[in-house]
C-alpha cells in the first residue's frame, strides 16, 4: 500500500540522506559512481555497467545478447552498440525502434539469461500506454508525406549559413556597435544551431549530428548524458544532465541540502554563461585522469569546433587574437542562451515529477513516466521553427526520439486519444508559464507527494 502524505515526506528524507536506494524507486539502488568528481558520460556507464547485471555483453529486459557481430551493420550506427556495452539496453531498444520486427532480430544474438533482476523501474506491458503508442504510431507514419523532414533540414542548414557569416561580420566590422549587434545575432545562432542539431544526434549516423561540435561540446558525450541517460531515465537519479549540474549548485533534485535549492537561481547566471567551455574543458580534464581515455573518447569530430574560427578568420581578414577574442564571445554568449532555452524547455517546474517525490506506482509504464517527467508548451509546439530551435514537442520527442521534430505534430490526435485512454498525466502550459515554473522549482526544497 502506497503510504500516506506524511509518511512518504518522512521515508524520502531519510532515504535521500542514507543515499543507498532511489527516493522515488526504493527496489533500486543508489547508482554507482553517480557522485564521483567529473560525473561524465564515462563514469556514468561504468556506473551503469556495475549495476546492470549485463556481464559485458547487452541486456535487454532479463536476455543477455551478443552484438559483437552486428554493431558495424546495425543500420542505426555502430557508435551505439558500442558506447552501450555491458549495459541494460532495453529503454535505448524500445524507444529507438518504432518497427515491431526489429524486436525479432534479437534471438540471433541469444546468449543466456540475467542471473539479477533489472536495475530500471520501468516497464514496457504489451497493453501498457507506451507499447500501444508505438504501435498505433508505427500505422500513422506509413501516411505521413515522406519531404515533412525537409523543413527541419531547412532550417537547420539555414542556421548553419547564418552562423557563418554573422560570426565571420563580428570579426570583420570595425564599428564597435555593428561589431556587437553581428556578435549577439552569431550567438543566437550557435545556440539554436546546437539545439537543432540536437534532432539529429537520436538518429542513424548523418552529416548534421555533427554540426552540434561547433559549440564546443561533443555529441558523443550528449549521445551518453542526453540520449541514452536523460531521455530514458528522465528525472531519476540516473539522469546525467540532472546529477551533473549538482555540483554546480544550480538545481539540486532531491531537496536533501534545502540550501541548494536557494542559492541555485543565482549561481545559475554565473555558470550558464560558460558551458560549452565548461564542458570542452572537462573532457580535457578527463583525458588527464583516465587511462586510455583519450584513445577512446577523443575523435576526429571534436576539433569541429574549430572551423568556426578558422572561417572568421579566412573570411574577415582579421588578426588571429581578434578572431579568437570575438569566438570566445560567441561561444560563452551563444552557452548562455542555450542554456536558457534547455532550462526553461519543460522538465524543470514543481508539476514535472523528479527523484524524492511520491510516483503513482514504482514500476511505472516508461511511456507514462516520459509524459508525468515534462510539460509542453502550446506556444513553441505551434510554430515548427520554434519547436525545432527550442526544444518543443518535447513529450512526444521523448517518447519517439528518432522521428523528425517536424513529424511529431501528425502524431497528436493518436497521442492525446491514449492519455485519455490511459489516464497518462499529460500537461501543456505555455513558454511563460513555464519560465516562472522553473524559477519556483529552483527554489523548492520540499517532496511532492501524490496530493
Ligand atoms: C543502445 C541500443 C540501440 C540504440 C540506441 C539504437 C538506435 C537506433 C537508431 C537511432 C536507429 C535509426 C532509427 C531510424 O532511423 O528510424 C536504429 C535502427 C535500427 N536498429 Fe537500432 N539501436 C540499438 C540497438 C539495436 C539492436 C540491439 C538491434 C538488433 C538486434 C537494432 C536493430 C536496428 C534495426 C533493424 C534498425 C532499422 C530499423 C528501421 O529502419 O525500421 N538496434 N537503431
Amino acid at each position: 500500500m502506497d503510504p500516506k502524505e506524511s509518511e512518504w515526506v518522512v521515508q524520502a528524507q531519510k532515504r535521500a540522506e542514507e543515499k543507498k536506494t532511489h527516493v522515488s524507486f526504493p527496489q533500486l539502488k543508489y547508482p554507482s559512481l553517480r557522485d564521483d568528481f567529473l560525473r561524465d558520460p564515462v563514469t556514468w556507464l561504468t556506473g551503469k555497467a556495475m549495476d546492470d547485471g549485463a556481464e559485458g555483453l547487452w541486456r535487454v529486459y532479463d536476455k543477455l545478447y551478443d552484438f559483437t557481430s552486428f554493431m558495424k551493420r546495425h543500420p542505426g550506427g555502430q557508435e551505439w552498440l558500442e558506447l552501450t556495452q555491458g549495459t541494460d539496453i532495453t529503454e535505448a531498444f524500445e524507444a529507438h525502434h518504432i518497427n515491431p520486427t526489429t524486436a525479432k532480430l534479437l534471438d540471433k544474438f541469444y546468449i543466456r539469461d540475467a542471473t539479477s533482476p533489472r536495475n530500471s523501474p520501468f516497464t514496457f506491458k504489451e497493453d501498457g500506454f507506451y507499447k500501444t503508442l508505438k504501435r498505433a504510431v508505427f500505422e500513422k507514419l506509413k501516411n505521413i508525406p515522406e519531404d515533412v523532414s525537409k523543413t527541419a533540414d531547412r532550417i537547420t542548414d539555414g542556421i548553419f549559413v547564418s552562423l557563418l557569416c554573422s560570426s565571420a561580420m563580428a570579426a570583420w566590422v570595425k564599428n564597435y556597435y555593428a561589431a556587437n549587434v553581428w556578435y549577439i545575432f552569431a550567438s543566437v545562432n550557435l545556440a539554436l544551431l546546437t539545439v537543432a542539431c540536437h534532432n539529429y544526434i537520436h538518429r542513424r549516423t548523418n552529416w548534421r549530428m555533427y554540426l552540434f561540435n561547433m559549440s564546443m561540446w561533443s555529441y558523443r558525450d550528449f549521445r551518453v548524458s542526453h540520449v541514452i541517460s536523460h531521455h530514458l531515465y528522465t528525472n531519476t537519479l540516473m539522469d546525467l544532465e540532472i546529477s551533473s549540474l549538482e555540483p554546480v549548485l544550480f538545481y539540486n533534485p532531491r531537496k536533501d541540502k534545502p540550501l541548494h535549492g536557494r542559492l541555485g537561481f543565482i549561481t545559475e547566471l554565473f555558470f550558464f554563461p560558460f558551458v560549452f567551455l565548461l564542458s570542452f574543458l572537462k573532457r580535457f580534464l578527463s583525458m588527464f585522469l583516465r587511462e586510455g581515455f583519450f584513445k577512446k573518447h577523443f575523435c576526429w569530430h571534436d576539433g569541429i569546433c574549430l572551423l568556426l574560427p578558422m572561417s572568421m578568420w579566412v573570411t574577415s581578414g582579421a588578426s588571429v587574437p581578434h578572431v579568437l577574442c570575438t569566438w570566445l564571445w560567441i561561444v560563452c554568449t551563444g552557452s548562455l542562451i542555450f542554456y536558457s532555452i534547455a532550462v526553461n524547455a519543460a522538465h524543470h517546474h514543481p508539476d514535472a515529477i523528479k527523484d524524492g517525490d511520491q510516483p503513482r506506482s514504482v514500476t511505472p509504464d516508461w511511456g507514462e513516466h516520459q509524459v508525468e517527467a515534462l510539460l509542453d508548451r502550446k506556444d513553441v509546439n505551434a510554430n515548427v521553427f520554434a519547436v525545432v530551435t527550442l526544444f518543443g514537442e518535447h513529450a512526444l520527442h521523448h517518447l519517439f526520439p528518432t522521428l523528425d521534430h517536424a513529424v511529431l505534430r501528425y502524431l497528436h490526435p493518436i497521442f492525446l486519444d491514449l492519455c485519455d485512454k490511459f489516464q497518462a498525466n499529460y500537461r501543456v502550459s505555455t513558454q511563460f508559464q513555464v519560465v516562472i515554473g522553473q524559477i519556483k522549482e529552483t527554489m523548492r526544497t520540499e517532496f511532492k507527494t501524490l496530493d
